[in-house]
């Protein structure tokens, strides 16, 4: 990853939206690659303990460490005190232990049922990370009930509040708010694209990220987020959001929650389910109006990109009508195989030079930005996955 010089000025600022609540503006013209923000969490937690294991059980072991979730490589360090996590160093462990990994959390994991699902075992989870904070932070805490989200369902918070009210002492009202908040809010840090994952890649931990969750959604974004897991040093848990192209200042900085590459019906209803609004984005205005079935437009997107091959993206406006945003797909959705992340340039150069090279947000695969749909990109040519 090049980390780039980061700006002394920050280049987002809060602001309100009537409709979207708080939103992050450009605060001057934003170059393409740019990081817009470094941001490290107020708190982490494991989405599953392993892919291997079944969903429900919290008694295997973890192929990542517990403190710092990088892999764990040679000479894994157990946890004393519970059968569940597992270090990649005596480090990892000390400091595990004085946080969520303490003596009494980790007999609180071992002593929980197995649950029905995975969501409800990461929302455990979660709601035993943010028991953590409110204790070693109360500061954090504040921050974290400060975040958009308060409605949950009523359900799930019933059953974690049964579950796990008499350890945190959450009340009903808290666990629902804290749920919703989550919901809202985290970020899932996946594991990395290898060939054993390719059909379908998991999240490896889900993080809450003060600043980073005040970007608003679109479903053709100008901004994303990448994570490096698994690289040295400290940090590795914080996330940057970089420009994918070039921003005006006072235009609202946007990430996709998702995939860019799922389909409008997909995107409307987790945007609905999960965070609670209908979306009229450009993208979602042209999407609404296609016949049922328009969802593959394989014919329609050859011809978007044959017919935008080498367009500069500032001309979004102007392409097909029945497919305006094909550029984007054709630039900045990954076409390796079974991914479909987003492509961002890396930062420019210190004298202010486009670097020339687009990363992958998902698989980390990089290509030369004057490559798309041609042979400089691995010679598969573009496709699109819409
Ligand atoms: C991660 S938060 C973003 C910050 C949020 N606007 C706030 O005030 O804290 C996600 C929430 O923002 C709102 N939001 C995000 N994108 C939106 C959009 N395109 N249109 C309307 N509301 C949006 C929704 O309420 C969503 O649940």
């Amino acid at each position: 990853m090049a980390a780039g010089n980061l700006p002394t000025e920050p280049l987002v600022k809060l602001s309100n939206i009537p409709g979207r609540g708080r939103a992050l503006l450009a605060s001057r013209h934003i170059k393409a690659g740019e990081i817009l923000l470094s941001d490290a969490p107020l708190l982490l937690y494991p989405a599953s303990p392993t892919a291997s294991a079944p969903s429900s059980s919290l008694t295997s072991t973890s192929p990542f460490c517990s403190h710092c979730f990088r892999s764990l490589r040679s000479d894994p360090v157990p946890c004393v005190f519970c059968p569940t996590a597992v270090f990649c160093s005596t480090r990892c462990l000390s400091a595990g232990l004085s946080s969520f990994h303490s003596p009494s959390l980790c007999a609180i994991l071992a002593s929980l049922p197995p649950l029905p699902n995975s969501d409800l075992l990461a929302q455990s989870h979660f709601l035993l990370a943010a028991f953590v904070l409110s204790s070693s932070s109360p500061a954090n805490f504040h921050l974290l009930l400060s975040l958009d989200g308060s409605d949950a369902s009523q359900e799930d918070a019933i059953f974690l509040h049964f579950l796990l009210g008499p350890l945190t002492g959450f009340s009903l009202e808290l666990t629902a708010a804290l749920i919703a908040k989550d919901k809202r809010n985290s970020f899932g840090l996946m594991e990395p694209l290898r060939k054993e994952n390719a059909g379908g890649r998991t999240v490896r931990a889900y993080g809450i990220y003060p600043k980073a969750s005040f970007f608003n959604h679109d479903c053709l974004p100008n901004a994303c987020r990448f994570d490096y897991l698994d690289r040295d040093g400290d940090g590795n848990t914080s996330i940057t959001i970089r420009a994918i192209h070039d921003i005006p200042e006072g235009r609202e900085v946007c990430l996709s929650y998702f995939p860019a590459n799922w389909g409008y019906a997909e995107r409307q209803q987790r945007l609905m389910e999960d965070y609670g609004f209908h979306c009229s984005c450009d993208r979602c205005e042209v999407e609404k109006n296609w016949k049922d079935g328009d969802e593959g437009m394989e014919e329609e997107e050859d011809e978007g990109v044959e017919g935008l091959e080498g367009e500069n993206c500032e001309d979004e406006g102007d392409g097909d009508a029945d497919f305006p945003h094909a550029y984007f797909f054709v630039r900045y959705v990954c076409d390796q195989e079974n991914c479909g992340g987003t492509m961002a340039p890396l930062p420019p150069l210190p004298e202010g030079t486009p670097s020339g090279l687009l990363e992958c947000n998902a698989c980390g695969w990089l290509k030369k930005e004057e490559g798309f749909g041609g042979d400089d990109d691995g010679g598969d040519g573009a496709m699109l996955d819409v």
